[in-house]
């Protein structure tokens, strides 16, 4: 079975508005059929937070998710490994599913064992939570291959439950799968534009109860997402495919106007109406020029709740 989850959107630019968090977790669940989450990832800007409001954060999804959520997997990556461990045993305390890490990316890991090491110390603090690896090259700047990562890993990190993939090497995401194939590892895959292939290679949440897709577009492509997802279980491979091609007509047509954290940010605003306020510096607002635009896009492809356009609208998804 696979399911869906997203990454937390959110801190404002001065002080983040934690009271919106229970109803972001409604929003979730009832409009995107989205059970999975993220925290404190790229998304939900958890670098450019302070380590007390992180552990606010994880704190108030956790809390607001109780019996609503299935999964709520924190994100807790720093450049300093003390600050990385304080994360990952409060995680534990609060009660969450799992942690992530993502590489440190100031002083880098030059190799894989140096970076295992890095991820080792990490999950040692919080022995019971399953751990997982947050691949993302392309922001960390480490380029070490995920399969190179995978390789023994869990020989020196018995908690390690799975890799969350945010790159578009679809070969080393297939390798990783492939040499894993007796292990129980979760292969969360982050690049969405891109999610009938990986699924096709193998991507897969489910591993026991656990089960998830940990993305930012599901936000608010979620439901369209669970489509595709159910298509391809059920193998109708020209259904799933079509949705695929119809998230992609969106993706392809805002990363064109320049897309992401803020961008998203954005979007989510647009079509949830809950305020995820601006992003951090040195994240710039997304200006209004881009989201009259994606918003005119949402809504010929009838990815908004409204019907005004579904007459002779030709690129409608739905
Ligand atoms: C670089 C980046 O932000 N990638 C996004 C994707 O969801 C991405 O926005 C989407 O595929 C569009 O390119 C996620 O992988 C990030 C993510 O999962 C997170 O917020 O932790």
């Amino acid at each position: 079975m696979y399911c869906l989850g997203t990454s937390l959107l959110h801190p404002p630019f001065r002080e983040i508005n934690f009271s919106v968090i229970g109803q972001y977790v409604d929003y979730l669940v009832k409009e995107q059929g989205v059970k999975n989450i993220f925290v404190n990832g790229t998304t939900g800007e958890g670098l450019s937070l302070s380590i007390s409001e992180r552990r606010r954060v994880a704190e108030e999804w956790v809390t607001k998710g109780r019996n609503k959520l299935d999964q709520v997997v924190i994100h807790v990556g720093a450049l300093s490994l003390k600050e990385s461990q304080e994360l990952a045993q409060h995680a534990a305390e609060i009660g969450a599913d799992g942690i992530a890490v993502i590489a440190p990316f100031f002083l880098k890991p030059w190799n894989k064992d140096v970076l295992i090491n890095f991820l080792k110390e990490v999950a040692a603090a919080a022995p019971a939570l399953p751990f997982y690896y947050y691949h993302i090259p392309a922001l960390t700047g480490v380029k070490i291959r995920a399969e190179e990562v995978l390789d023994g890993i869990q020989e020196k990190i018995p908690t390690f439950q799975g890799l969350k993939f945010s790159d578009t090497d679809l070969l080393d995401f297939a390798q990783c799968v492939d040499q894993n194939r007796q292990r129980q590892f979760a292969f969360l895959f982050g690049v969405d534009e891109q999610l009938l292939s990986a699924l096709v290679m193998g991507a897969t949440g489910a591993v026991g109860r656990m089960c998830c897709f940990l993305s930012s577009t599901y936000n608010y492509l979620g439901k369209k997402t669970n489509q595709m997802l159910e298509a391809f279980e059920r193998k109708d491979f020209s259904s799933a495919l079509n949705h695929q091609f119809c998230i992609q007509r969106f993706i392809n047509f805002v990363v064109k106007l320049g897309f992401g954290v803020s961008q998203t940010k954005a979007i989510m605003t647009l079509v949830s109406g809950i305020p995820m306020g601006p992003p951090r510096l040195p994240l710039q607002k997304a200006s209004r020029e881009f989201t009259d635009n994606a918003e005119a896009k949402l809504r010929s492809l009838d990815f908004l709740s409204f019907n005004d356009l579904k007459d002779g609208n030709l690129e409608a998804c739905s």
